[in-house]
């Protein structure tokens, strides 16, 4: 159960998430400078090859993966759909689960030319960026559901969704301190999530640090928990993860381009005690 202030606190940021627009969203985020695969210090290739690097090290394997709080993105499963052969999305609006649900269902409609992100995945592995249209084809084989999610819920799926041993990676890309009011509901959300993930198994956290505000469309800002370096590994020590990497990013002025405050991304691997 939520402590009445903190129910009131996350009420406070479902009512932001009313407004949100996911094509502006993409179009902030997911176009250049800040998804520009010419540049070497663009955000985007740099969180594609720590995922790259972090599905493909030798450590990670399963059955299940589940991407918590998708939003209209599906970068972060580029590469995990190479190791997995069921895939969750997620996300607490319907808004966003439509816009992925378009993709998969290729339709012309979406928001997002996905195919130069599949192309620069398809490079890291090796592979001639042609193949992106196999991994486009194995993308939708393997993402099997695209769900509603409430990280501050003790239970964000529902009950019976995921099999009872659990997922066997959780990925999650800068939802929990977007969505939460304070430090301790973004360490309470971490644990919810932690719930979903079987022992042994890993979760990839991506997020901002040091991030107030970001623009969920126009006019549309929505508060974000700052968050420091040490205070994201004392949460996950807090929720039972040994951390096995961390690696930061951090934003040169022309990344910064108003759409948020934010001055760096963290990348996490971890696994669960
Ligand atoms: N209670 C909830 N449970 C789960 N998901 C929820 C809940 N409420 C909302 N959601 C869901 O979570 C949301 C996820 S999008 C959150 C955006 N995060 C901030 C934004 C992202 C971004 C991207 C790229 C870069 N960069 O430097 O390249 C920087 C930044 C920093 N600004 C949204 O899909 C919402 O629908």
């Amino acid at each position: 159960m939520e402590e009445k202030g903190t129910e009131n606190g996350t009420a406070a940021m479902a009512a932001c998430y009313q407004r949100f627009d996911p094509a502006a969203y993409l179009q902030y985020n997911y176009t250049p400078p800040r998804a520009d695969f010419e540049r070497e210090d663009s955000i985007v290739p740099w969180k594609l090859a720590c995922l790259h690097r972090a599905f493909s090290e030798g450590d990670v394997s399963g059955e299940l993966l589940v991407d918590i709080g998708s939003g209209p993105t599906l970068y972060q499963v580029l590469s995990g759909c190479e190791v997995f052969n069921k895939v969750l999305l997620t996300d607490f609006l319907e808004i966003n689960r439509q816009e992925l649900r378009r993709w998969l269902q290729d339709e012309t409609s979406c928001s997002m030319d996905w195919t130069p992100y599949l192309q620069h995945v398809c490079k890291l592995e090796g592979r001639s960026p042609s193949a992106w249209i196999e991994k486009a084809a194995k993308l939708r084989k393997v993402i099997t559901d695209i769900l509603p999610i409430d990280v501050h819920r003790s239970h964000p799926l529902g009950p019976d969704i995921l099999p009872s041993a659990g997922a066997d990676c959780l990925v999650s890309s800068f939802c929990l301190e977007s969505v939460s009011p304070d430090l301790a509901a973004f360490t309470r959300a971490l644990g919810h999530i932690g719930r979903l993930l079987r022992p042994g198994g890993h979760l990839l956290l991506i997020g901002a640090l040091e991030e107030s505000y970001y623009l969920g469309g126009p006019g549309v800002k929505i508060p974000v928990v700052p968050l420091t370096e040490a205070q994201v590994c004392a949460s996950l020590k807090e929720n039972g993860y040994t951390l096995i990497r961390l690696e930061v990013y951090t934003l040169p002025q022309d990344m910064r381009v108003g759409v948020d405050d934010v001055t760096g991304v963290f990348f996490v691997k971890a696994k669960k005690d």
